[in-house]
């Protein structure tokens, strides 16, 4: 644990002028500046989050500190943001970052269409970081948007998946609880200050699994495959052909559906309330339509809503075809424009991949092509490969 300097400007001073630190530790933690909610009456504490995103991520052995590294082309940072934005009981959202990456964050706030933040600048060690938000959120300095708030979680911006249940828990310990000497004990070093500096007893409370810090290269990797779980779970069929139930593209959502029976395959009879919902992964029939007719204006509805703005969204274009009466090289000419459309709409962060199905006359071999297609599919959507966008795979 880092020794704070005597005198005015160190945590213990800051700590009398917070009035009264109240933490609770774990993953998260949360203090309480007392005042502010309490004294207004309010039943429910106003609520604000700091996050400490001032270290180098020296364990992760790579140049970019470890809470801009790229997680599916977007900085790690970035996911956390998002999961305490959900959380619409958390007000403000301050950012300690150091004064060089200023400019960066700034950045991603802007692109990833964050709101409410705050960026302060960060100190020379964790707590350090943790302070200056804190003086942030308890100052009141003239054109400050941000207002004071009773409870302050602090959440490490290298922790991407915590949950709102989890946070509502901290929390009300905060307002609630005193301390024990087994939490002093085992808890970490955050309770110990709190204790220490502003008498103030903490709690410890239990956090989900999901709740650990990207601190190595490999968390980098088990981080992005949870996201990429998460964002799999749904597939929406789109088609051009939605009367006859016994076309062969029902036959292929058909086939999803007892292929991948842990993921929701729905039809996207309903594809803006589909795209509101945040489904992530879209395979396209084409076959009474021209090549990509279908594809394209899903393509364009994609495009103009934001949907692909935090993840990657898959769209796979799918054509049937009889090998053994269209006349195959043609056909191929006209199917090549897939590379096009993929490196266009790749800039917008969508993933265009085609799939040809072959479809036979015999029952037994287009089940089998069927069969085939789906686990492609399945495959394109969990990996997420945008080194293969824009190829014509073939089952
Ligand atoms: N001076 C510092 C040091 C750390 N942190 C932040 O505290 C969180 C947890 O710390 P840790 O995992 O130790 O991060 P690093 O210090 O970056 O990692 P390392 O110890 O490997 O260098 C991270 O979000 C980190 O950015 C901070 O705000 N200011
Ligand atoms: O043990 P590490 O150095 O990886 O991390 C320490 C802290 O950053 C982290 O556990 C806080 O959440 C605890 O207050």
């Amino acid at each position: 644990m880092e020794s704070w300097p005597p005198g005015g400007s160190g945590p213990a001073e800051a700590g009398r002028r917070l009035r009264g630190l109240r933490g609770a530790d774990l993953a998260a933690s949360a203090s309480l500046l007392s005042g502010a909610g309490a004294e207004a009456g309010c039943s429910a504490p106003a609520v604000a989050a700091v996050l400490p995103a001032g270290g180098s991520g020296e364990r992760m052995g790579v140049p970019t500190p470890k809470q801009f590294c790229p997680i599916l082309e977007r900085p790690l940072i970035s996911y956390t943001l998002q999961a305490l934005e959900r959380v619409s009981w958390i007000k403000d959202i301050v950012v300690a970052v150091t004064g060089e990456n200023m400019e960066a964050m700034k950045c991603i706030i802007q692109r990833y269409q964050h709101k409410g933040i705050s960026l302060v600048e960060s100190g020379v060690t964790r707590h350090r970081s943790i302070f200056n938000g804190l003086k942030a959120l308890a100052e009141d300095q003239p054109n400050c948007r941000l207002s004071k708030p009773e409870v302050v979680i602090i959440h490490d911006a290298v922790r991407p998946f915590v949950e709102e249940d989890v946070l509502l828990k901290v929390v009300t310990a905060a307002k609630e609880h005193g301390c024990s000497d087994y939490d002093l004990e085992f808890g970490t070093e955050c309770l110990h200050l709190a204790l220490k500096y502003c008498h103030i007893k903490a709690k410890l409370i239990e956090g989900s699994p999901d709740l650990w810090k990207v601190t190595y290269k490999r968390d980098l990797y088990a981080a992005e495959s949870i996201i990429k779980e998460r964002i799999s779970q749904q597939i929406c069929v789109v088609m051009d052909t939605k009367e006859d139930e016994e076309h062969v593209g029902h036959r292929l959502e058909e086939m999803l559906k007892n292929e991948l029976n842990h993921v929701k395959v729905t039809s996207g009879r309903d594809l803006q309330q589909i795209i509101l919902e945040q489904c992530y992964n879209f395979v396209c029939v084409n076959v009474m339509t021209s090549d990509f007719e279908e594809t394209q204006k899903l393509l364009n509805m994609l495009e103009e809503s934001n949907l692909s703005i935090l993840y990657p969204v898959v769209v796979i274009s799918v054509q049937f075809l009889d090998y053994e009466s269209v006349p195959f090289g043609q056909k191929m000419e006209n199917l090549m424009q897939i590379r096009e459309f993929a490196k266009q709409v790749k800039k917008r962060n969508i993933l265009l991949y085609g799939l040809l199905v072959y479809y036979p006359q015999d029952e037994q071999k287009l089940q089998e092509s069927l069969r085939q297609g789906a686990t492609i599919i399945a495959a394109l959507i969990k990996e997420r490969n945008s080194g293969l966008i824009g190829q014509l795979l073939v089952a």
